[in-house]
């Protein structure tokens, strides 16, 4: 039978990078993505701007809203403090199952809680399942006419506090319109434009930095 993309990337993570070392994975899937098949993850160059933001938030409770293979979560959760927490949703089970994967051979699974499902029927559940008071950094990464939905679902639930960030890919490319005009617009948040381009390609995209005000 015919293997995926995803399947691809695992092979490549598992090939080329050492266990343990998840600097390592994210170098051989950003190898991959660049000399073999393009895939949709944050990628280097964006990757920067997300270790700049992680950096800078020190974040201790995270949540990652589309996993697809893990390279972000690696991303993210190999910058955490000890006792930080990274939850991540994913919708495809299949992406689940590699991102699980890439996840265990960076050696970081102790930081992340994989969840498989919709962010907007598992969100309403973040603080009675999962324990959660509030986020100090959301990643928004899934289906892009979600982001606004969910972030109003966010709100609502009472996840984010006065300073919880918000760090939304491809408001560019492929473009979340409402949700930039969204945050732009509303007095609840002060928002910053991290120009870059779409992972491995020289299309413009770029990250959208939030600040929730309360
Ligand atoms: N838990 C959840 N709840 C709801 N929905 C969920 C979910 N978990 C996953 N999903 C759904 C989908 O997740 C993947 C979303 N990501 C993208 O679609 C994406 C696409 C491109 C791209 C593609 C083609 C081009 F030509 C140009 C750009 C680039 C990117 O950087 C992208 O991130
Ligand atoms: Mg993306």
């Amino acid at each position: 039978t015919q293997s995926t993309r995803p399947q691809r990337l695992l092979s490549a993570v598992q090939k080329n990078a050492t266990r343990g070392d998840p600097c390592s994975v994210v170098k051989a899937i950003d190898q991959f993505c660049r000399s073999k098949e393009w895939a949709m993850n944050v990628g280097d160059e964006k990757g920067c701007i997300l270790d700049s933001v992680v950096s800078e938030v020190n974040p201790t409770t995270v949540l990652e809203l589309g996993t697809y293979c893990g390279y972000s979560t690696v991303r993210i959760a190999n910058l955490l403090p000890p006792h930080a927490k990274l939850i991540t949703l994913e919708f495809n089970p299949d992406f689940a199952a590699i991102a699980r994967q890439v996840i265990a051979w960076s050696g970081l699974e102790e930081k992340v809680q994989l969840v498989e499902g919709a962010s907007g029927d598992l969100i309403p559940k973040m603080k009675e399942d999962f324990g959660v008071k509030t986020f100090d950094l959301v990643f928004l990464d899934h289906w892009k006419d979600r982001y606004l939905p969910d972030t109003k679902l966010m709100e609502a639930c009472g996840l984010l506090r006065k300073g919880s960030i918000l760090l939304a890919d491809n408001v560019i490319c492929p473009g979340t319109p409402d949700y930039l005009e969204y945050v732009r617009s509303s007095p609840r948040y002060e928002s910053q434009y991290f120009k870059s381009h779409l992972e491995y390609t020289k299309v413009e995209d770029g990250l959208e930095k939030s600040v929730f005000l309360g």
